[in-house]
């Protein structure tokens, strides 16, 4: 289990950075304020004493969070966990939880958060590197809290890639992974679901200065020069 972080006080980017992300438009006005971001040491990956930088990366359903995660590994060296991918994962191994994680995710649903919680963490727990985009993870306020309970620790910071619904229903349909809720009737649930339980999570993290609200609209290219400077800065913060 990881210990809460002593502090989180101190912010981890420098006065020029947030100057310059604030130049750039890469957030809201309302998230404008940044964040503290003192790493925190773990146990686990946590005997290794290592500092952990974790950010959440949320948005609706094809709005292009692994896109971009991709993106940010390559450039920032992150290690990337997909909270749906694990749950894939999950399926495909016909573990105990196999078939109410399908069922649930065929219906739209959201997965009981300890199931997720704990995938999450054995996925941390076997890196060693201490930088995780944890991708599409929390979806509501149990999923939240149930990961501060059983990790015990909060990110640091939280992408938000905020895409108009018929966009997202477009890219999904285009998508073509042969995932099972990639169809037009459970992207429908699936958007209903995003709609009423994301906006907690993301005032949430908007009134503790943590939130960067990216906009989705653009090629990949464009949108990846938006989230770029969130992380160029914490690098040079490090
Ligand atoms: N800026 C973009 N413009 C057009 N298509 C995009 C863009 N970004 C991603 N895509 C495509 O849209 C589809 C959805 O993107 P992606 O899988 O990254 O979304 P996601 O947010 O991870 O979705 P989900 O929550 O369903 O996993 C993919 O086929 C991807 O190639
Ligand atoms: N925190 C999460 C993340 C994902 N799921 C389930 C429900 C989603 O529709 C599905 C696919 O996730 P995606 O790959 O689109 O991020 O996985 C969940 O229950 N809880
Ligand atoms: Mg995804």
């Amino acid at each position: 289990m990881w210990r809460r972080a002593a502090s989180l006080s101190s912010s981890i980017f420098s006065s020029s950075s947030r100057r310059a992300l604030r130049d750039r438009g890469a957030y809201s006005s309302k998230a404008m304020e940044f964040s503290s971001a003192e790493p925190f040491k773990g146990e686990g990956c946590l005997s290794k004493e290592k500092n952990l930088y974790i950010t959440f990366v949320l948005g609706g359903p094809g709005s292009g969070k692994g896109t971009q995660c991709a993106k940010i590994v390559e450039n920032f060296g992150y290690t990337h966990l997909s909270a749906g991918e694990l749950l894939r994962q999950e399926i495909a191994s016909n573990s105990e939880d196999g078939v109410m994680i399908l069922d649930m995710i065929k219906e739209g649903k959201i997965v009981p958060s300890e199931v997720t919680v704990k995938l999450i963490q054995k996925g941390m727990e076997s890196c060693d590197n201490g930088k995780f985009l944890i991708d599409g993870f929390p979806r509501n306020e149990e999923n939240r809290t149930a990961f501060e309970q059983i990790i015990g620790a909060e990110p640091n910071i939280v992408l938000f890639f905020d895409c108009p619904e018929e966009e997202m229903i477009k890219r999904v349909l285009n998508r073509n992974e042969g995932r099972v809720d990639d169809n037009i009737d459970t992207i429908r649930k699936r958007l209903k679901v995003f709609a009423a339980s994301h906006y907690p999570v993301i005032d949430y993290y908007s009134k503790k200065g943590k939130l960067y609200k990216i906009d989705a609209i653009g090629t990949e290219d464009e949108i990846f020069e938006r989230v770029r400077p969130v992380f160029a800065a914490c690098e040079g913060a490090q």
